[in-house]
């Protein structure tokens, strides 16, 4: 016991712990194992208190280990459709069926002239053979990234299905009639938020912001107008990339890729 308690002393010598301290968490392990407690850097503690007795560093190598084997159907050319939209349809539908929360939530990256990129969510509003659409703030920061750079990746990230789409693509704003008709089908609240929000500007405190909201609202009580900042743009897809997990990381990766006679299907390499 006394050469156990010497070991764990040098390990835990920093967290000041004494002999008896040591002892005591030795002999509480057949104990607190028996009522469930965790075991941490082999002794088994059941309180908060314990816990801080011996050593509760996080361990880098938990995170490094932290891993998911993927392993699903083959994903062949021969299933795809013809067109990446039809295959998108499908997939996407299989998204919803499988309960992933916000389906529709895809992370935009854009990249300033100089190129300097950035990332963010954003929710896919709709979508037809002419490309992606969302909607935001066009003085925000992808608003203008996309201003001077016009061009864009998007990517939604179906983890409990083991796959991701990727689109590539140009990028236009949609017509200000279309903005207009999006932006009235919103809850009242996000069109007064979407007046009240210097998309990406600092502001000075949550009470500032607040207040900005108020007085909007006070402003239009019912039905505010469609802002000039605010609408939706269209991501045009160049490329369109579909994904399913494997096994022993040997994914599937199916790429259109749009030509001028139309789209070719290749297969990349995981
Ligand atoms: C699930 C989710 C959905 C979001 N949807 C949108 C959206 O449709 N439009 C939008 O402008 N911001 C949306 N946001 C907020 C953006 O991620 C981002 O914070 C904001 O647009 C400012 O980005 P920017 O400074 O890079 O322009 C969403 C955030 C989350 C987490
Ligand atoms: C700032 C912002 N704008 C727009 C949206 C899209 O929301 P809606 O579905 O109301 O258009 C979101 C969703 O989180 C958002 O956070």
């Amino acid at each position: 016991m006394f050469r156990q308690c010497k070991a764990l002393m040098s390990r835990y010598r920093r967290v000041n712990l004494t002999p008896s301290q040591l002892v005591l968490g030795l002999r509480t392990r057949r104990s607190a194992k028996a009522a469930g407690g965790e075991r941490c850097s082999g002794i088994y503690h059941t309180s908060a208190q314990q816990y801080r007795l011996v050593d509760a560093t996080p361990r880098p190598p938990s995170l490094a280990g932290l891993r998911r084997t993927y392993e699903g159907e083959p994903l062949l050319e021969a299933d795809l459709a013809a067109d990446p939209f039809a295959q998108f349809t499908l997939w996407f539908q299989e998204a919803t069926a499988a309960g992933i929360p916000e389906p529709n939530a895809m992370v935009l990256a854009t990249a300033s002239a100089g190129g300097r990129p950035s990332a963010r969510i954003v929710l896919l509003k709709g979508y037809d053979e002419r490309g992606f659409v969302f909607y935001t703030n066009y003085e925000s920061r992808k608003g203008r990234d996309l201003a001077e750079n016009a061009r864009a990746s998007l990517l939604f990230p179906w983890h409990a299905i083991r796959r991701q789409v990727r689109v590539d693509g140009t990028v236009s704003r949609i017509s200000h009639e279309e903005s207009a008709e999006y932006f009235n089908s919103r809850p009242y609240g996000s069109r007064i938020g979407a007046w009240a929000s210097r998309q990406s500007a600092v502001v000075r405190s949550r009470e500032e912001l607040d207040a900005r909201y108020e007085k909007l609202a006070a402003r239009w009580p019912e039905e505010p107008p469609v802002p000039d900042f605010w609408g939706g743009f269209r991501v045009h897809p160049v490329e369109m990339e579909f994904w399913q997990g494997q096994l022993d990381r040997m994914h599937d990766r199916l790429r259109y890729r749009r030509t001028p006679p139309g789209w070719v299907l290749e297969r990349l390499a995981p």
